[in-house]
């Protein structure tokens, strides 16, 4: 049972797609949301996107000194401004991710950005999951757990994050702790925006498919769909994750068809993956609550709703941030890392039994007079 009152935590997330840092206070005690707080966003500007790209792949060893400042520089920006947090989970940016093979590689020194700022960083979230034997990913399945308690859900419900990647986590709120077995199972789906927006990118010049304009005027093409559910990744049991770049071959899939029927038929690939997914929950959710980038686009929100046999809906539908709610849960993961409490378990990343990862850079500054900035749900 943990004691101790709650704190401000200031969570930033640097996800897959790219975009920027997105940052957010949270007041918890690692086990129930108290309140949630202001939040902020720092995007990256097109250089600094060009050196991050080029960094992706990358293990520790190589030369990455200029991705490392991009990272380091971003998130001194987003999160200086707020002045009253007691801790910092600070995710950094996957660069790599190989579970089963080399490991996982998040850029980002918590040290020096503890330092920068004057406040205790807790950060390297994934490898101490993945060095025994977990997928490192996702990792956001106990915040899950923790916001389905926050918006009084008596019955199971899954969140979906389409951000680059789509992952899913079924909860049933009915446990009392996020680490008890049958509270949570949680994996990867398979790709959400990142090639689409690759697509978009190759076809169009632009970096994503806005409210699913272009795919709204094309048609899902069923032999190249037919051909992405033949990969392996879809008939493996969860928990599982991707890296992002794991499902590159979408391109190839479309490459003889027009702009419109490829974007549709990507966008058909990534709700497909999550109905495929859908399969192994324990028992239906009562709804399907949709986070991040994908939740506005129309069109692979439309594609959801016909082929789930639940209310599939944004979680602003619940009061929640579908902006915010990755860095939320890095700020209630850091307060959990802080006071010992797992942060994976053998349903979210299917490491042997529940542990906390992350490491703890200390500043060792007296946190007494600070005072959290709070908006408040
Ligand atoms: N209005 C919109 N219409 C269509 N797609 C959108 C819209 N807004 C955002 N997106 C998509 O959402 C993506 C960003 O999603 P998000 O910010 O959740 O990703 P991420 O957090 O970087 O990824 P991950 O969760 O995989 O780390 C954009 O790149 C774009 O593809
Ligand atoms: C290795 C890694 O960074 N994975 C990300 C990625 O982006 C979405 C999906 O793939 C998820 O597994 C994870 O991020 C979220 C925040 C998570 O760990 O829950």
């Amino acid at each position: 049972m943990n004691k101790q009152g709650p704190i401000w935590a200031l969570g930033a997330m640097s996800g897959t797609s790219l975009d920027g840092v997105d940052a957010a206070c949270v007041l918890t005690d690692g086990v129930t949301i108290s309140r949630f707080g202001e939040s902020g966003y720092r995007p990256y500007t097109e250089p600094e996107q060009s050196v991050l790209r080029a960094a992706l792949g990358k293990w520790p060893g190589a030369d990455l000194e200029a991705a490392r400042q991009v990272i380091q520089r971003a998130h001194m920006d987003a999160l200086s401004p707020f002045d009253g947090a007691d801790l910092v989970g600070f995710h950094g940016q996957t660069l790599a991710h190989d579970p089963q093979g080399r490991g996982t590689h998040q850029l980002g020194d918590g040290a020096a950005l503890a330092e920068g700022l004057g406040c205790d960083v807790v950060w390297d979230f994934r490898s101490a999951d993945v060095a025994l034997g977990g997928e490192g990913a996702p990792l956001a399945p106990f915040f899950h757990w923790a916001c389905a308690k926050w918006i009084g859900a008596t019955e199971p419900v899954c969140f979906l994050n389409l951000g680059g990647v789509g992952n899913l986590t079924w909860v049933d709120p009915r446990l009392s702790k996020p680490e008890e077995d049958g509270a949570l199972l949680a994996f990867d789906t398979g790709p959400a925006n990142a090639p689409l927006n690759d697509l978009m990118m190759q076809r169009r010049g632009v970096s994503f498919d806005r409210d699913g304009g272009l795919a709204r005027q094309g048609a899902v093409e069923d032999g190249a769909l037919e051909l992405f559910l033949d990969e392996p990744f879809f008939r493996r049991m969860p928990p599982k994750s991707l890296d992002r770049d794991d499902f590159s071959l979408m391109l190839d899939l479309v490459r003889e068809l027009g702009d419109a029927d490829a974007a549709a038929t990507m966008t058909g690939m990534a709700a497909t993956a999550v109905m495929v997914g859908m399969e192994h929950c324990p028992v239906q959710p009562s709804r399907v609550l949709v986070t991040g980038g994908g939740r506005k686009n129309p069109v692979m929100m439309q594609m959801l709703s016909v082929g789930l046999d639940c209310p599939v809906q944004p979680v602003e539908d619940v009061g929640l941030d579908g902006d915010m709610l990755e860095a939320q849960a890095f700020a209630y993961l850091a307060v959990r890392v802080a006071r010992g409490l797992p942060t994976s378990a053998p349903g979210t990343t299917g490491v042997a039994t529940p542990i906390g990862g992350g490491q703890i850079s200390r500043t060792g500054l007296a946190k007494g007079a600070r005072r959290a900035r709070g908006g408040g749900a």
